[in-house]
């Protein structure tokens, strides 16, 4: 065992959070949380058979790397749970144009939420039928896009746009297919800035002050929409599918006060995303194939008991498709131990990266597994705070990480589970350039978005 280079010897740590033990084994990849290809060949991480110091020698660190096995399993496994339902990926997860044409190619649609998602699903000339548009603030510009794009949904999501998209449509001369967005009142347990169903929130139509049904109302009574179904989406990494069931029961009920009301079926109920990942292995995520047997046999029973066909179920995953294929590597700068006031010590790893790749930890007090990925190593445990280089104190990527005490600069993080919502919500926080998105699989890598230069920082400055 190496000594620290910079500090005291685990043996001095008297952490707040050393209450929970060390792991076994440091070198773990846990298969539910890292993803299928991810190993250790000679203490080296590797994934889809690339050794990670070769992939950081060719394309830089940090780098996001995407697992193409583990990816193309869990399309797989989403066709397979949802035979007979329709998956639209969820672009905000992460998008890219090779990414949105692998989706294509998979057989997914894609659910957008802006033009800007909406321009690189048409830059990768994804099937427009299979594309749904949603956001609470959709402008014109881009209601219009997606109408002349005919694009296979719009999810109305405000009284406001219900006329909006209707004027758009009539005056292109198109019937627009239409669902409205139901918020239906249901406590998700997740972080409270991603639930989407309680009622005191932007997104939908209220099913209990009767807001969804006067949509309804309206929606019917205009001749260039088409109402074809229902969404809700109750909010996102859940991991207790009652929220999910409590739903799908709340919109048949209005299904079935549609037809009573209008005599008319719809044929489209989407549940949308949310379903939660593994970040860490106390995580305990809902099995896919239980979930989507569950999902159908509620709506198949809430169905049946009002006497409705059943509707073509949709579910939009974002996170569950990509986030646990993805991995992020970071180099190693500095090792700092501090001193605590209560004579603890807490050793601060900073790396090359941080909130402006990863602002999930700072937003959401997200927890994220670490692992020394460029060598193996059988030093003592560290309880380490894993920070970027950002001048902010909150720029934190993994809150508590045991690390092997002989830490060094210059060795390579790797952090799971980084697929979704990293890339697609990073930022140029202090001019930092983002990272390259890379796709690995059997030896070899391929680039879905390059690395940002200086000169693409330069790029809008007008001097
Ligand atoms: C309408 C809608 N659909 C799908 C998703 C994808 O959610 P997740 O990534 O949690 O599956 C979101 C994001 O929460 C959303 O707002
Ligand atoms: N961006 C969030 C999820 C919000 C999903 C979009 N409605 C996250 O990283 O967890």
């Amino acid at each position: 065992m190496r000594a620290h280079p910079a500090g005291p010897a685990h043996g001095d740590l008297i952490h707040p959070a050393a209450a929970a033990a060390p792991p076994d084994d440091l070198s773990e990849l846990h298969p539910a949380v890292w993803p299928a290809t991810a190993e250790r060949i000679d203490g080296v991480v590797h994934l889809g058979g690339m050794d990670v110091r070769d992939l950081v020698a060719e394309h830089g660190s940090p780098l996001y790397l995407l697992d193409q096995a583990d990816l193309a399993a869990r399309a797989r496994t989403f066709r397979e749970a949802f035979a007979g339902a329709d998956v639209y990926y969820a672009g905000k997860a992460f998008l890219s144009v090779g990414f949105a044409r692998w989706v294509a190619s998979e057989g997914l649609g894609l659910d957008v939420c802006s033009g800007g998602e909406l321009g690189i699903a048409l830059r990768a000339d994804f099937p427009t039928d299979r594309i749904a548009m949603h956001g609470n603030n959709k402008s014109d510009a881009e209601l219009r896009r997606a109408v002349a794009e005919r694009v296979g949904c719009v999810v109305l999501d405000s009284y406001v746009e219900i006329v909006r998209l209707a004027d758009i449509a009539a005056a292109a001369g198109i019937r627009q297919k239409v669902m409205i967005r139901t918020t239906v009142g249901v406590e998700a347990h997740t972080h409270e800035f991603i639930a989407t169903a309680h009622e005191d929130q932007k997104f939908g139509f209220s099913l209990s002050s009767g807001g969804a049904a006067e949509a309804v109302r309206r929606v019917l009574a205009l001749p260039s929409l088409e109402l074809v179904g229902l969404h809700s989406h109750i909010g996102s990494q859940i991991f207790d599918t009652a929220g999910f069931e409590v739903a799908a029961k709340r919109v048949v009920q209005l299904l079935a006060d549609i037809r009573a009301e209008h005599d008319v079926e719809l044929t489209e109920l989407d549940l949308g995303g949310g379903l939660g990942v593994a970040y860490t292995v106390d995580d305990d995520p809902a099995q896919l194939h239980r979930f989507a047997a569950d999902l159908r046999t509620i709506v198949a029973y809430e169905c049946g008991r009002h006497g409705l066909r059943l509707p073509r179920l949709v579910v939009e995953p974002g996170r569950a498709l990509v986030g646990p294929a993805g991995i992020t590597i970071y180099e190693v700068g500095t090792v700092k131990p501090v001193q605590l006031d209560a004579g603890a010590v807490r050793h601060f790893v900073s790396v090359d990266g941080g909130m402006s790749d990863n602002i999930r930890t700072a937003l959401y007090d997200a927890a994220y597994t670490c692992v020394l990925a460029s060598r193996g190593s059988d030093a003592e445990p560290m309880l380490a705070r894993v920070v970027g280089k950002h001048c902010e104190s909150g720029d934190i990527v993994v809150k508590d990480a045991w690390l092997p005490s002989d830490l060094e600069p210059g060795d390579l993080l790797a952090i799971a589970g980084t697929g979704a919502y990293c890339r697609s919500m990073a930022s140029n926080y202090n001019q930092v350039p983002r990272p390259p998105v890379v796709s690995v699989g059997g030896g070899q890598s391929k680039v879905l978005l390059r690395r940002e230069t200086e000169d693409d920082l330069l790029r809008l400055d007008a001097g």
